[in-house]
């Protein structure tokens, strides 16, 4: 439970453990010029190779009103098979609240992500608590009365959640209100913590990403909170209603908020969406996901790398010939989109301006058009 404070607050840390299944591959990690780390061929790649597979999610969440439409396990859309839900579920309460294509998924998320029932059982009591839930009420007023962004350092921060943490450790102090989001939010922060609960107790999958792995993922708390001041209150909400609705086995992972904000602190702009494998292209986002070793592909508006889902795991291919040296980066946003409207796009949703050479031409042009018009 002791996490290293400067792998929690530091957006990047100093020394990296390199996830193990980069260990064997035709690319290296390294610090790139412009946007911390990137991944980096060290040897000429083919088109289509496979770079990496990310065999599971560390945490995932399906959207609530999704799960019955959604296989738990391999994330198959039930639309997908001209169905409108899939009807295999786990016998009694400890399966409770997610839905499977086939006996077969059924048995191994029972195997792999159900041990002891756990899952199934913060399942229960989170849609149980979720309805008792009263009216919404915000619980930092001060800090989004007086806070302006340029104020808000890590150290108000750091303050902001002390007191959370000191509110809910009064016996006595309600569960607060979560719109659904939020409560979805809350299932991903439990579908990690249950993880980490089985790392620490029974011996993890071979090439299973580790929490420590996790926690070497940029840390973008500071840059969010700023941008959208109001999500503070949010995710100590959801602190206060995760100290609530913990399983007294789980307790130790949210007595402080540490492994609450890490987790959140990482959420924004290190997951994958999960979308539907529609061909019609009115793609729909059923939930999202952290897979770790994912993570470390920056942006380029001219992508050399593509990624696949394959059930529960994310592959990564090369779309082209790649020669040694190069950065292999995937796309963020939809890079059919004009320059001004990625870019906005990647600086509201993962503060960056991007430094794709892409970027760089087109708004060299758009600058000479302006000065010539
Ligand atoms: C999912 S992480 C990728 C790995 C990250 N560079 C790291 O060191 O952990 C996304 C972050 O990488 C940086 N980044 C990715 N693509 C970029 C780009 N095209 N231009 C500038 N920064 C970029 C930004 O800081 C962004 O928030």
């Amino acid at each position: 439970m002791s996490d290293h404070h400067e792998n929690f607050s530091s957006p990047r840390p100093a020394t990296i453990t390199l996830p193990s299944s980069f260990m064997t591959s035709p690319f290296c990690l390294r610090t790139t010029p412009y946007g911390g780390r990137g991944l980096f061929s060290i040897e000429p790649i083919p088109k289509d190779t496979l770079l990496v597979t990310c065999n599971s999610p560390y945490a995932t969440v399906i959207f609530r009103k999704f799960r019955k439409e959604v296989c738990g396990h391999c994330f198959a859309y039930a639309f997908d098979a001209h169905r409108n839900a899939w009807n295999v579920k786990y016998d009694g309460q400890a399966g409770n609240g997610v839905w499977f294509c086939g006996v077969d998924c059924r048995d191994v998320w029972a195997a792999e992500q159900n041990v002891e029932g756990l899952q199934g059982l913060m399942n229960a009591a989170v849609d149980k608590l979720a309805k008792s839930m009263k009216e919404p009420k915000v619980i930092l007023p001060y800090f989004l009365e007086t806070m302006r962004p340029e104020d808000i350092t890590l150290e108000v921060h750091d303050l902001a959640w002390k007191r959370i943490e000191d509110m809910y450790s009064r016996p006595g102090c309600l569960a607060p209100y979560l719109d659904e989001l939020e409560v979805d939010n809350v299932r991903f922060i439990v579908s990690a913590i249950v993880r980490r609960y089985f790392e620490d107790t029974v011996p993890v999958k071979k090439g299973s990403s580790s929490w420590s792995a996790l926690l070497q993922l940029q840390n973008n708390e500071i840059q969010h909170i700023r941008s959208r001041p109001y999500m503070l209150d949010s995710h100590t909400r959801i602190y206060g209603f995760l100290r609530k609705v913990m399983l007294p086995i789980l307790q130790p992972y949210v007595k402080t908020s540490e492994m609450v904000r890490a987790i959140l602190a990482r959420d924004q702009g290190n997951v994958f969406g999960l979308w539907d494998m529609s061909t019609t292209g009115d793609s729909e986002m059923l939930g999202w996901s952290m897979y770790v070793s994912g993570s470390y592909f920056n942006h380029d508006c001219a992508p050399n790398v593509r990624k696949e889902r394959d059930k529960q795991a994310l592959c990564f291919y090369t779309t082209r010939d790649v020669e040694a040296g190069e950065e292999l980066c995937i796309n963020y946003v939809d890079v059919k989109d004009e320059v001004a409207q990625r870019r906005a796009e990647l600086s509201a949703n993962w503060y960056f301006d991007c430094a794709c050479k892409r970027c760089h031409e087109e708004l060299a042009r758009a600058g000479k058009a302006v000065a010539c018009g």
